[in-house]
């Protein structure tokens, strides 16, 4: 089923006479009260092909656990395995953040979302800030959804750098949200710390192998937001299925649902559960295992009544990082399954090329091999 998802259409947005993209602005408010989903919106019938009906089960690590008790350590490590060769995708808890916190910062969320489409207009920048449906890059096969996104980078000794990244964004007044997604960054780079070492550990190379790599990471955050959207048997998809082509996402969703996995051959939805994040294993992991772990096959489905929130926490190394496997995880004669790779030039793909699909790692290598012939080793 994996290979009939068609790829998308990198169709662009016009320019105007100053070379700069004229952007078709959506307004979900008033598209939900007159109950359309326009064209636009459509995704092929092979996205949407039809859910199991049935969950998912994840291995659950209790990440306070792990940090103290070497042998809850290596049994997470044994049945994190397991779960990245499968499909990709395990829960955690009790990351060291209590459930007042994850609801601020669902609600600073919320208020984000809530502002009035001119402000958000006014806060749409390259690579962070709003995008409404990302109709600012694409014309045709949108999501339903807006998104914020701002930049992190790991072990800074700048305190303030969400802060100072919010504030540009939004203004001043926006510092209370802005301390909220600090703390919460600061809590993702600890956690990503954790699970590093899990999954070090569960692939039985040095414990400190991927934290080292990772050190510098450069990640992305991203709050996402799906209106409700009333004629959603229409073909509308919050996320049409696709890979994370980063390294881990760190995922934290409210109470509503929506996200589902393919695996075992089927699309099973993955409920929230309370204080808990999902970890997505991404195409960069992927590669970094020389594809014995899976880069997660996902989608988010639209409900016809709630709207629903979610943070997606991108972690990726340093972009001029080279991408490669360790030395011990290769056995004796084995191929490479993936040649070594700048992260940057994978997300500039993933801007400038093609769209994130089921495929991009393998798109974009072919892409770099015919593209660049020197770059194909
Ligand atoms: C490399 C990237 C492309 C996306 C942003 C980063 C990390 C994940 C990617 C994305 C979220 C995967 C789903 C599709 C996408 C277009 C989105 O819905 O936002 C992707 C991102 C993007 O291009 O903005
Ligand atoms: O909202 C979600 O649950 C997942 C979002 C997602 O897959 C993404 O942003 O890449
Ligand atoms: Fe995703």
């Amino acid at each position: 089923m994996e290979s009939n998802i068609p790829s998308l259409p990198f169709c662009p947005p016009p320019k105007d006479q100053k070379g700069e993209n004229k952007i078709q602005f959506f307004d979900f408010t008033s598209l939900q009260k007159e109950g359309k989903v326009p064209k636009e919106f459509i995704w092929p019938s092979e996205n949407w092909v039809k859910s199991s009906g049935e969950i998912i089960k994840l291995p659950l690590i209790d990440i306070g656990a792990i940090k103290s008790d070497e042998a809850a350590m290596s049994y997470a490590a044994e049945i994190v395995r397991k779960a990245c060769i499968e499909h990709g995708a395990f829960e955690v808890t009790n990351i060291g953040v209590d459930s007042d916190f994850i609801n601020d910062v669902l609600q600073e969320t919320n208020n984000i979302f809530k502002l009035p489409l001119s402000k958000k207009i006014s806060a749409i920048a390259k690579d962070s800030g709003f995008s409404v449906a990302h109709a600012e890059r694409y014309t045709t096969v949108l999501p339903w959804k807006e998104t914020f996104t701002f930049m992190f980078k790991h072990n800074t000794k700048n305190d303030t750098q969400v802060v100072d990244a919010i504030d540009s964004l939004l203004g001043e007044e926006f510092q209370q949200a802005g301390l909220v997604y600090q703390k919460y960054c600061n809590a993702m780079n600890e956690l990503s710390e954790v699970i590093m070492e899990l999954l070090a550990i569960s692939l039985g190379v040095d414990r400190k192998h991927y934290q080292r790599f990772f050190e510098d990471a450069e990640s992305m955050m991203r709050c996402n937001f799906y209106p409700p959207c009333s004629a959603s048997l229409s073909g509308a998809l919050g996320n049409g299925p696709h890979c994370d082509p980063i390294s881990i996402t760190i995922l934290l969703q409210d109470q509503v649902g929506g996200l589902e996995i393919f695996a075992d051959n089927k699309w099973l939805a993955l409920p929230p559960k309370p204080n808990t994040l999902v970890i997505n294993i991404g195409d960069t992991f992927m590669a970094l295992t020389n594809g014995l772990y899976k880069s997660c096959l996902h989608r988010v489905l639209v409900s016809n009544k709630v709207e629903r929130k979610s943070l997606t926490f991108f972690m990726n190394p340093r972009g001029d990082k080279i991408v490669s496997p360790p030395k011990e995880l290769l056995g004796k004669d084995e191929a490479r399954k993936y040649p070594d790779y700048k992260w940057l030039d994978l997300y500039k793909f993933t801007q400038k090329t093609r769209r994130v699909d089921a495929k991009t790692l393998d798109s974009f290598i072919a892409w770099r091999s015919s593209s660049q012939p020197s770059n194909s080793n």
